[in-house]
């Protein structure tokens, strides 16, 4: 899909402004605290639902505002045109519209806009918590399994009752709470189930890209589902029961799976640069990216937050090259243009500058 038209409304230091990027590369520079980071939150808003940079809607709204509005028109991937907006009041209060209709449901919104991100605080998906990783994970599960964000849904909704019993000092072993506990299992097993499928189709991607972002390193990914390899979830929260019971959470399942990155056998972030851990990202960004567009036949937005501190000139390049190969869409900041040479070899772009809040094509 390709976004033609962005519009935003009391969003950060932005008080209004209309962005109609290039259906390939779009360059947006401007000094600190301009408002270009602004842009790219807005357009994860249509992503996402929330923002990379606060867990707090409000502090998006701009000052003395009682709302934010987004409004974006696009092309999907049959070349159907659509409109989207959405709405975040200082109330909390939320509302989005798709082709006119009404809706309550992030989910509905968020599934017609596959957008990624890479910023400055990109390399946390290796050396964050496995939370950063399971949110990777999901991210490609949920764009491409329709059956994901319900068992998502159920396994954390179940997961809940289930702590709230251990809390309580309830034994689950009692008959009438058997059938929480079954139902964990069934929905923690097929969530596995994707997530082991879906990592099994990207390694092969990634090793691809990775010996040519990283070629004098071998990395290597691989799923830890949240519990013993051997083992089935039922057995796993079994054998942990006593354990569970004594802190009153469970201690296995999905909601501890991870994604491990080793580097000849050892943990990447013991070996890694900086530098090169980002690289690790960008190549993992991109193999997502790529079995995206393969496994779904439709093309995600790429945002790339102030690219000049992230990677070096001739990653850079390499890594916006990779993304629009595949077809991307990509919105890239940077402080300066210099930083940003070797888009003179792209035709098909357009550029932007902010100042104070206010964007204009160059
Ligand atoms: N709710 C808000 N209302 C009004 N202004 C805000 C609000 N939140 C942040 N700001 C201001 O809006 C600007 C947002 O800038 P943004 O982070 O988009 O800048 P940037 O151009 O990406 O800068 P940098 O290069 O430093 O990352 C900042 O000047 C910030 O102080």
């Amino acid at each position: 899909m390709k976004l033609d038209k962005v519009q935003l409304t009391h969003f950060r230091n932005i008080s209004s402004a209309t962005l109609l990027p290039s259906r390939s590369l779009t360059v947006i520079t401007g000094k600190n605290g301009s408002g270009k980071s602004s842009l790219l939150e807005a357009i994860f808003y249509l992503g996402f639902g929330r923002s990379f940079r606060t867990a707090k809607h409000r502090s998006v709204i701009q000052h003395e505002q009682p709302a934010f509005s987004i409004f974006a028109q696009g092309t999907n991937d049959n070349e159907a045109t659509f409109k989207v907006g959405m709405e975040r009041r200082n109330t909390d209060q939320f509302t989005c519209s798709i082709d006119g209709e009404h809706s309550h449901r992030l989910a509905d919104l968020v599934s017609l806009i596959p957008v990624q991100l890479f910023t400055p605080q990109s390399t946390d998906l290796v050396i964050g918590s496995p939370a950063e990783r399971r949110k990777f994970m999901d991210w490609g599960l949920f764009h491409v399994e329709q059956s994901f964000h319900g068992l998502h849904a159920a396994y954390t909704k179940l997961l809940k009752q289930r702590n709230a019993l251990l809390k309580q000092n309830a034994t689950l072993k009692e008959p009438q709470h058997n059938y929480w506990q079954e139902q964990l299992v069934v929905v923690g097993e097929k969530l596995d189930l994707q997530r082991q499928r879906y990592m099994e189709a990207l390694k092969p991607v990634f090793n691809a890209i990775s010996s040519e972002f990283l070629p004098e390193f071998s990395v290597e990914i691989s799923y830890y589902k949240g519990w013993e390899k051997e083992a089935s979830l039922a057995e796993a929260l079994d054998k942990k029961y006593e354990y569970d019971f004594r802190v009153g959470h469970t201690s296995s399942g999905p909601h501890k799976a991870d994604v491990r990155f080793k580097v000849n056998g050892i943990n990447a972030q013991e070996i890694l640069s900086r530098g090169q851990l980002r690289m690790a990202v960008a190549a993992l960004q991109l193999a997502q990216t790529a079995l995206f567009s393969k496994q779904t036949n439709r093309k995600s937005i790429f945002l790339l937050d102030d690219v000049g501190a992230e990677l070096d000139i001739d990653k850079r390049e390499r890594f916006i090259d990779g993304l629009l190969a595949m077809d991307t869409q990509i919105f890239v900041t940077a402080i300066e243009s210099q930083q940003l040479e070797f888009v003179d070899k792209y035709n098909d772009k357009k550029m932007f500058h902010v100042e104070h809040g206010h964007v204009t094509e160059e």
